[in-house]
């Protein structure tokens, strides 16, 4: 069995209905009663970098905010920024992009299905095969821990992509309003790829252009609130194998953690912005200058959080390696180029306790 399809889990809202005061012992991380939580950055002035893509567009400031940029790049792997939308439009750039409206539908929609019955939700539930619909990820087998999480997960483009009998017939507008947010995405994406190539100093548009080819698979989780939330966690630590993965906290209060210098730092969730953080194909192109950070869920007491996760890929045309103009006259390739099918062959067929990008390496 590889990693594309999962073992079904029960459904961890059902769970948390219940009200137990304990949590069963699937989910529970620690062994022997230690909090599996910390951690914590004792300096409470690390935070993760805001972007003003704003001050990115406009020629007066441009500079100093791809500055900015290449750090938060280079040094987190992540930012959150907003302003997506206006600005972007003004220049030209995008289109359209992702509204306030927009976002706000797409939350209205994801919190409705996930308080639909479990019988309604599992009509999308996902086929043994494959890791599409609502259910669980990277569930291997039955004794393996579990996440205080339930998603949904859904590939939205291209159009030919979608797998229209597990998109959620109910919320009525679920369906029109998921096209409509995975197009917005697109239109972004393709706008912050131009400033992480420009901030890496690649000339030619090539890689921010194989985003309009691109995939977009989108997951949506759920994190019922939790009687133990110290000893669980609503999602394992893992970096994202996407390009970049595009985030919309849904909550007003942290629960998605990256980790810096050996801590995990809280993302305190900002209303209209999204957190975009590096995957591992940008780490590979950008010969590990960004790194595709680890990072985490923690879940809580008391409420339930939503997350709308957007896992942005190039072109399936594009072949995985360091960018040409990155290697070469004394820059040694970290990593090995590889065809796409070849990167997501390797991904899939990974061993889970294994560093997938070390895989990608050459033998140092
Ligand atoms: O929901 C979150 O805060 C994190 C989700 C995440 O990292 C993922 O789905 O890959
Ligand atoms: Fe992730």
């Amino acid at each position: 069995m590889n990693l594309e399809s999962s073992v079904s889990v029960p459904s961890v809202q059902e769970l948390a209905f219940q009200r137990p005061e304990k949590v069963p012992p699937r989910y529970v991380r620690d062994e022997d009663g230690d909090d599996v939580i910390g951690p914590y950055p004792s300096d409470p002035s690390l935070r993760v970098p805001l972007i003003d893509m704003a001050k990115l567009v406009n020629a007066d400031t441009h500079q100093l905010e791809l500055q900015k940029l290449l750090l938060a790049c280079r040094d987190w792997g992540v930012f959150q920024t907003h302003t997506l939308y206006q600005e972007l439009i003004q220049q030209k750039l995008v289109n359209h992009g992702v509204s306030n409206t927009s976002i706000k539908n797409m939350e209205n929609q994801v919190r409705r299905f996930f308080e639909l019955p479990l019988q309604e939700k599992k009509r999308s539930a996902q086929r043994s095969g494959s890791l599409e619909g609502y259910g669980q990820a990277f569930v291997t087998s039955e004794d393996q821990k579990l996440d205080w999480n339930d998603m949904i997960f859904l590939k939205c483009l291209p159009i030919q992509n979608r797998k229209l009998d597990l998109w959620p017939q109910n919320p009525p507008e679920f369906r029109e309003t998921l096209e409509r947010y995975s197009e917005d995405i697109r239109e972004v994406t393709i706008a912050i790829m131009k400033f992480i190539t420009m901030s890496l100093e690649l000339q030619d548009t090539q890689i921010s252009e194989s985003f309009r080819e691109g995939l977009y698979d989108i997951r949506m989780n759920c994190y019922p609130p939790c009687p133990e939330p110290e000893r669980v966690l609503g999602i394992v630590p893992h970096a994202d194998n996407s390009g970049i993965t595009l985030l919309l906290d849904c909550a007003d209060f942290s629960g998605l953690q990256f980790l810096k210098d050996q801590k995990w730092v809280n993302v305190e969730p900002i209303e209209g912005a999204i957190v975009v953080n590096i995957g591992q194909i940008i780490e590979v192109v950008s010969n590990g200058i960004y790194k595709a950070p680890e990072h985490r869920a923690v879940v809580n007491k008391w409420k339930e959080r939503f997350s709308i996760v957007t896992f942005c890929y190039p072109s399936p045309d594009m072949n995985i390696g360091p960018a040409d103009q990155l290697i070469g006259e004394g820059k040694v390739a970290v990593y090995k180029k590889f065809t796409n099918a070849e990167y997501f062959s390797k991904f899939f067929n990974r061993k889970l306790d294994q560093s997938f990008l070390d895989m990608l390496k050459y033998d140092q």
